[in-house]
């Protein structure tokens, strides 16, 4: 298994004159990592950093074996393309990853079912709820086979049941792939879920392991959350 899943040195980025990240230092280890931050905090322009989306206008990012091809996305609104069935989204968006056509669409019919959406596989995109649409959008990112899954809030918007559903499956499919980067505001599962924790505040990074985060504070309620007050304090 990689070790590394990406090293970013002196990065900087802005989309207008103020900037979101100025001379960022960070290593992403390999295995599960959790990226939390405030709103804005630059969780969705970090990942779209690290997938080649968008440059840094300086420094570098360089990345584990396979480089940013090993790397697939599922950001946070999923699209219903338009006319599409589930099982066509799916083997299309393998397609547009470079995946050939038939193996596209072997990957589909088996994504489509590992994701529990095997009876809806030939139902229309836009007939969809929210929680059968992240579904899709994870079985489009595990179709092209990645060595990193990187997942923007895949359970935000949804209903506890569908968040722990949501939740399970991912832990059930945790050994298909070597990494996950799983933005999330859900502060109380990267306790029990992560490997790594990554705070994006005031476009620094704090990183530590899930016991040096939660380290910070005493035990009681809303422990988690606590922990993420006291190590943005102290960014
Ligand atoms: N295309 C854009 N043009 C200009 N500013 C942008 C653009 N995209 C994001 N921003 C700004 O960059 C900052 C970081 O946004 P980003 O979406 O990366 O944060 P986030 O941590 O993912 O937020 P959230 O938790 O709300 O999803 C915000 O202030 C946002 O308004």
């Amino acid at each position: 298994m990689i070790s590394t899943i990406a090293t970013l040195q002196d990065v900087s980025f802005s989309y207008t004159r103020r900037p979101i990240f100025t001379e960022l230092s960070l290593n992403i280890s390999s295995g599960r990592t959790a990226l939390v931050g405030e709103n804005g905090a630059g969780k969705t322009t970090l990942i779209r950093l690290l997938t080649g989306v968008l440059q840094p206008s300086a420094g570098s990012i360089s990345h584990g074996a396979g480089g940013e091809a090993s790397m697939s996305y599922m950001p946070q609104v999923i699209p219903a393309l338009r006319g599409l069935t589930v099982e066509e989204q799916v083997a299309y968006c393998a397609w547009l990853q470079g995946v050939s056509s038939s193996e596209s669409r072997r990957r589909a019919r088996l994504w489509v079912k590992r994701v529990g959406l095997g009876d809806a596989a030939r139902q229309k995109m836009r007939t969809l709820s929210g929680g059968q649409l992240r579904r899709v959008g994870l079985a489009s990112a595990l179709a092209t086979s990645p060595q990193v899954a990187i997942l923007d809030e895949p359970t935000a918007g949804l209903d506890p049941t569908q968040q722990m559903r949501f939740r399970d499956m991912i832990k059930s499919l945790e050994s298909e792939v070597g990494s996950w980067l799983i933005a999330t505001h859900d502060v109380n599962e990267i306790v029990d879920d992560f490997d790594q924790v990554l705070v994006l505040a005031s476009g620094r990074v704090w990183s530590g392991s899930p016991s040096d985060y939660l380290g910070s504070v005493p035990e009681g309620p809303m422990r988690a959350h606590r922990a993420f007050i006291e190590v943005t304090r102290g960014m």
